[in-house]
């Protein structure tokens, strides 16, 4: 197969995992993405910055299919998700996508480990090696009992990576995942995610605003004016 594993008839590793083409937004009144397109490789470790209110958490939920563009296509491993019934937009989200968001969105009445498995039981497939091996290399097993509220913000946030890439997604969306965070655990954080992106292979997509975070990527995209151009 000359290196190109097939991942469905006629797509290759080489082929975007996610790509916005053509993409339109309307919140209020206001296009907030205006024909956007957008490619995301399957190796990909960018940073997509922007101004405050530039649209970066409407393009997080529109390339991880939470929210429905007005118009364009939204493929994922080249097939157009955008419109399809939420219920295979739901699964698509499930088997393809890591979600890691500002405010971490774990649920206080679970354990850390039962907060990171809960995507695997959406997928009615557990696999605690898996759990282990990401709760180890995350340095967080000494944390899988204790319930969300007990840990810090950089504790948390580990916790919310490691439910993020619980079913091996195809990529990893990161919405402000440090906006919460001290200096000294926003350097943490980010070096968890890059060892994740490289230990593991994912792409990883990170929207920010944060300026302490441009220089620990190489590929940084500009999001303004509804649309996305290489910085
Ligand atoms: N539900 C909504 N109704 C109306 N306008 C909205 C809605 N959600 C977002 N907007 C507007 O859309 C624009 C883009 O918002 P978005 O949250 O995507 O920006 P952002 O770049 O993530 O901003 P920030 O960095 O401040 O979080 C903003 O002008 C915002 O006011």
């Amino acid at each position: 197969m000359g290196g190109r594993r097939l991942l469905r008839r006629g797509a290759a590793v080489s082929d975007p995992v996610v790509a916005a083409r053509g993409v339109t937004l309307t919140r209020g009144d206001r296009a907030v993405l205006d024909g956007l397109s957008f490619e995301v490789p399957a190796d990909a470790r960018l940073l997509v910055r922007g101004e405050s209110g530039a649209g970066k958490s409407s393009l997080f939920e529109v390339l991880g299919l939470l929210a429905t563009p007005d118009g364009g296509r939204v493929e994922v491993h080249g097939e157009d998700a955008a419109r399809l019934p939420e219920r295979e937009r739901a699964a698509l989200r499930r088997d393809h996508f890591g979600f890691v968001f500002q405010d971490f969105r774990l649920i206080d009445d679970l354990s850390a480990y039962e907060n990171a498995r809960v995507p695997q039981e959406h997928a009615g497939e557990t696999d605690e090696a898996w759990l282990d091996t990401l709760f180890e290399r995350l340095g967080i097993e000494p944390l899988a009992d204790r319930r969300p509220p007990t840990l810090s913000g950089g504790e948390r946030q580990r916790v919310a990576i490691a439910r993020a890439l619980a079913n091996r997604p195809s990529v990893i969306l990161a919405d402000e995942p440090t906006g919460q965070l001290d200096p000294s655990t926003t350097d943490d954080v980010l070096a968890t995610l890059a060892s994740v992106h490289e230990e593991f292979t994912r792409a990883l997509v990170v929207v920010s605003h944060d300026p302490r975070i441009a220089g620990r990527f190489d590929d940084v995209h500009v999001l303004s004016d509804g649309r996305i151009r290489p910085e």
